[in-house]
């Protein structure tokens, strides 16, 4: 179904075409991202169908991660166009794009750990002023933004005293159902900070799906957990896609095979093979990428 080399999306042309955006939620074309005179990312054409659920893998240094930043805005491709919901969205400011449906879990949880399960919950519904979640009042736990904790953390405070002027009834079934639906209820009244780590990538999760984003961009979220969380985590992005596409990074073969998604294969900044698992597991050009170094 969600084959992009089915299509010949190159003669039909993504703009031209209802067709083409009604197959595919994202579309990469011929997208690099150049540091210093070194091409991180190199895509010729990459599609992601509505409400797939798509795992991307490949080694250290593939280029996973700059192809995230690429598609929610945090890096400006050097060439090459990316397509959302059927429209450019080469170039546009990051909190543009996460307005127009791009969420984004990063490794490191963005938690903040000395407010409450629900009080994280309460900040992440959407907002008309400046967002929580945007570059000036990153999470503490943002990598990006080390350091600047305590600024975070105020600003948290400010948006929170707002955020429960949003809280209606409507929103705390909400936030309610979320929180159940990761087994995080029983611990809404917990700061974070008690929140194991399996916990803390579900509230991370919970919280950007209060803003119905359209795509789930999900950073390693079975990184550092125990067999029953990665399980569970598995489940939960199962049920998530439902409503939302995801594109997962993950190192974990066993998490992969849960997810049992079709997985594409990065290597040198390259999609190196996509298909199911087991096929990729049989790539010959994979197992020299994996094994090779
Ligand atoms: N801002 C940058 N400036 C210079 N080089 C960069 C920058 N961002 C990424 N790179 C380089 O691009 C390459 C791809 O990095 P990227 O982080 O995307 O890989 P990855 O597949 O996510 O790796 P990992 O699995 O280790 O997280 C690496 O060689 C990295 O050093």
């Amino acid at each position: 179904m969600n084959d992009p080399k089915q299509y010949d999306y190159r003669v039909e042309g993504p703009r031209q075409s209802q067709l083409w955006a009604s197959r595919y939620l994202l579309f990469l074309q011929d997208v690099t991202a150049v540091f210093d005179g070194f091409k991180a990312l190199d895509i010729e054409d990459l599609g992601l169908g509505h409400n797939e659920l798509r795992v991307v893998v490949g080694p250290n240094g593939a280029g996973k991660t700059t192809m995230c930043d690429v598609i929610s805005g945090m890096t400006r491709p050097t060439t090459g166009k990316v397509y959302f919901g059927g429209e450019d969205v080469t170039g546009l400011q990051e909190a543009e794009i996460a307005r127009r449906g791009v969420g984004r879990k990063f490794q490191v949880p963005n938690v903040f750990d000395s407010l409450t399960v629900r009080e994280n919950m309460l900040l992440a519904l959407p907002e008309d002023g400046p967002r929580i979640g945007g570059k000036e009042h990153r999470r503490t736990s943002d990598p990006r933004t080390h350091g600047r904790g305590g600024l975070a953390l105020h600003a948290a405070w400010r948006s929170l005293k707002h955020a429960g002027g949003r809280e209606t009834s409507a929103t705390r079934d909400r936030i309610d159902a979320l929180l159940s639906r990761v087994r995080l209820l029983d611990d809404a009244d917990t700061p974070a900070r008690g929140l194991s780590h399996g916990q803390r990538q579900w509230l991370a999760i919970s919280s950007l799906i209060l803003k119905k984003p359209r795509l789930l961009l999900v950073d390693e979220p079975a990184a550092g957990l125990t067999d029953a969380e990665t399980a569970l985590t598995a489940e939960l992005l199962l049920e998530l896609r439902s409503d939302h596409a995801i594109v997962c990074i993950e190192h974990d073969m066993e998490f992969v095979r849960l997810l049992d998604a079709r997985v594409t294969v990065l290597n040198e900044g390259r999609v190196l093979a996509e298909g199911p698992l087991a096929e990729i597991q049989a790539d010959a050009a994979v197992i020299e990428a994996y094994l090779g170094r």
